[in-house]
């Protein structure tokens, strides 16, 4: 007990029974995580929870101190919590672990509406933006965090009174043009992508055939180049040939016919294709040739022939191709470039390893993982025989786990400061001293190594921060649609309308006089539109019916885009209830959207410090620049139009086949994604 009397003194005793009384909620119990857990319970936090979806790897324990290595294969939450508690046993704090996804429909508005205070520690920009919906949903001030390698970031977000994680535009994701990664590498990423994101799904992804096809007509009748879909349907009907006939014995080797000889010959008949300045034309790859030791590999397209990769080798300094290949051969394994041979082998091995997956558990669709040896194996060797047929230079093992799985070193010191100042930043918005909690940046000056920028109120443009959020109580097994926009969208909602209930900045004109007859409404889950005024196709159906179960929910907007949307937030329904929903005693107040968005006052003390974090260190952490949030908002920086609030969802709304391959530098676990 001594040490949290010394916390207590430290403290005064009214913030300390907060930290005692609060529950709160840590969401991931990876690097940050396992750090700020052992923080909260030394700070005498006592009723803490904490969800993790993953199971503990062998690559975790250099900095997740609180897994040993016979934990490995076991729940990340529930290990944490188990050997968190030893660092305060007398403290009768309780620990709650939760293994699973933060993003299930259970843990809706009500769930984190049982939390005083949440502090996320994830790695992904999809959960990072659920959890701050929800927290802005139900009004619980959350923590975020980040680093990324020696740098990191801490911030503050609480409805109202600060910005909210979405306020402010992520920097966009790299893309590469469709061609760029079909058809015309030039670079080893443009290959890595290719193997990763095209091939691997083509060959091991989910095979809908009947989506595809439907796709493809549909895109016919509306009028694309009809050349082009038969193509397409060509190819689609190709790859699954050959997938279905990959766990036969020379399965791998069709494979590698199709893919680096037929393909890459289609592609050089398009003669047109090859007039463009700079572009050079890759050579189909020989199978036979390579196996037979015959193949003689392109030059490399630019840059001394620095590698061997199968290639002739230069002599130089007397030094035989032989004796450069027993160099290379005696690096470590990960670090050593493989012959056109050995990656033909690799290719071949990793397609019967991967494709009896496949069949020994047809129900689990494979996707890449840089830790999972079977896919990294594929998308190495398939990358580097891309680049050999493109001239372009191969990666070594470790090379193409660093690209493919964009990994920045994880670094233990940094992990440790970031959740130290976490708990530092919890203390403040506990202790009811708004002011006294600010952004924090670690950065990479030794003498200043610590930023400090004060928070930032929110953007008044933000379609996720100013939205309204309504729970809703509701049997979804009996709800109609149809139920849903006649008694709740078209008779209770509307009694709000042009009132500002104090969540938009006040930017209604509450004077205005609204003809509630005549504002039209849509309705839509996430991206899908479920109901319109000229679409009741749906009104029939159940909300269980549309898949609208508890943790999603319904959005309603106006059809002239004047009002903010309101979100119900679905949740189970009340016990006692008689009816088939419950909404709260009286309609939200309906502010209008603001006719411009405001740029926030450029108030000297809100610069940003001379050397926060940079933009690829935040792009990592996902958290924003210093500079973008200093940044004033443009009108149109967010959506007017709703494509933010769209893609504030994690959902991608951006239009298919526009776009093949978009690197994405956020530290998403899936870092690299292929939109076909
Ligand atoms: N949707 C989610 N729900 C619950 N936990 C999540 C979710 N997304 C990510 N996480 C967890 O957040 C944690 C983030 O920790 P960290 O950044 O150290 O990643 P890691 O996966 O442990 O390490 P690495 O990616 O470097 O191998 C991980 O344990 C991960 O499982
Ligand atoms: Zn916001």
């Amino acid at each position: 007990m001594t040490r949290l009397r010394q916390t207590e003194a430290l403290l005064g005793s009214k913030v300390f029974q907060k930290v005692r009384d609060t529950p709160v909620l840590v969401v991931g119990a990876g690097g940050i995580g396992c750090e700020l857990l052992k923080n909260l319970v030394l700070v005498g936090f006592s009723n803490i929870e904490i969800i993790d979806l993953d199971i503990i790897d062998l690559s975790n324990l250099n900095r997740q101190f609180l897994f040993r290595k016979p934990d490995i294969s076991k729940s990340k939450a529930i290990t944490a919590a188990a050997a968190a508690r030893h660092f305060n046993p007398s403290s009768g704090i309780k620990i709650h672990p939760r293994h699973g996804n933060v993003k299930e429909g259970q843990n809706d508005i009500e769930w984190i509406k049982g939390f005083g205070l949440v502090m996320n520690a994830l790695d992904n920009m999809d959960a990072r933006r659920h959890v701050n919906k929800l927290c802005q949903a139900a009004g619980v001030p959350l923590i975020e965090s980040g680093t990324a390698g020696y740098l990191g970031q801490v911030t503050p977000f609480w409805r109202d009174r600060t910005e909210c994680f979405d306020c402010v535009t992520k920097p966009t994701p790299k893309t590469f043009p469709v061609c760029t990664i079909r058809a015309t590498p030039s670079e080893p990423i443009h290959c890595i992508v290719w193997a990763k994101s095209y091939l691997f799904g083509k060959l091991f992804g989910e095979d809908d055939e009947a989506l595809d096809t439907e796709e493809l007509d549909k895109a016919q009748a509306a009028g694309e180049n009809a050349e082009e879909i038969e193509q397409l349907k060509h190819e689609a009907a190709a790859f699954r040939q050959v997938r279905a006939q990959l766990g036969e014995e020379d399965g791998p080797k069709r494979v590698f016919e199709k893919v680096f000889h037929e393909d890459i010959s289609k592609l050089l008949a398009m003669e047109d294709m090859w007039k463009v300045p700079g572009r050079v034309k890759p050579v189909p790859l020989g199978y036979d040739a390579i196996v037979l030791g015959d193949f003689v590999a392109p030059p490399l397209r630019s840059g001394p022939v620095a590698q061997t990769n199968g290639r002739p080798v230069p002599e130089r300094n007397g030094e035989s191709s032989t004796s450069a290949l027993n160099a290379n051969s005696k690096q470590l394994k990960d670090q050593r470039e493989l012959t056109v041979k050995e990656n033909l082998d690799m290719f071949i091995d990793s397609c019967r390893r991967l494709s009896a997956r496949m069949i020994s558990q047809p129900d689990i669709v494979l996707s890449f993982d840089k830790d999972d040896d079977d896919t990294l194996d594929f998308v190495l060797a398939t990358a580097n025989l891309r680049a050999i047929a493109y001239g372009i230079p191969t990666k070594t093992r470790f090379q193409v786990k660093e690209m493919a799985g964009n990994i920045i070193p994880a670094i233990a010191t940094t992990n440790a400061i970031i959740a130290g100042l976490i708990v530092m930043q919890a203390i403040n918005l506990l202790s009811s001293n708004i002011d006294k909690a600010t952004n924090v940046f670690l950065r990479s000056d030794p003498a200043k190594p610590l930023g400090i920028y004060k928070l930032q109120p929110p953007n008044p443009a933000c379609a996720v921060c100013r939205d309204i959020y309504v729970p809703f109580k509701v049997d979804v097994s009996k709800c109609t649609l149809g139920t849903f926009v006649d008694k709740v969208v078209k008779e209770w909602l509307p009694k709000g309308l042009g009132a500002s209930n104090g969540n938009a900045n006040g930017h209604a004109e509450e004077d205005e006089e609204i003809n509630t007859e005549e504002v039209e409404w849509s309705v839509y889950e996430s991206t899908r539109i479920l109901a319109d005024p000229d679409f009741n196709d749906n009104y029939e159906k159940t909300l269980e019916e549309l898949e609208v179960v508890r943790g999603k929910m319904l959005t309603v907007r106006d059809e002239d885009d004047q009002f903010r949307a309101v979100h119900f937030c679905i949740v189970a329904p009340d016990p006692n209830a008689t009816n088939t929903y419950t909404l709260p005693p009286s309609p939200p107040g309906i502010p209008r959207k603001p006719k411009k968005a405001i740029a926030p006052a450029d108030d000297s003390d809100s610069s940003p410090p001379p050397q926060a974090m940079d933009a690829p260190a935040a792009r990592r952490t996902g958290l924003t620049p210093s500079e973008a949030v200093s940044k004033k908002r443009a009108a149109g920086d967010d959506d007017d139009d709703g494509v933010v609030t769209v893609a504030s969802d994690g959902q991608d709304s951006r239009k298919k086949r526009k776009v093949d391959a978009v690197v994405d530098m956020t530290g998403d676990d899936d870092d690299i994604e292929l939109i076909e």
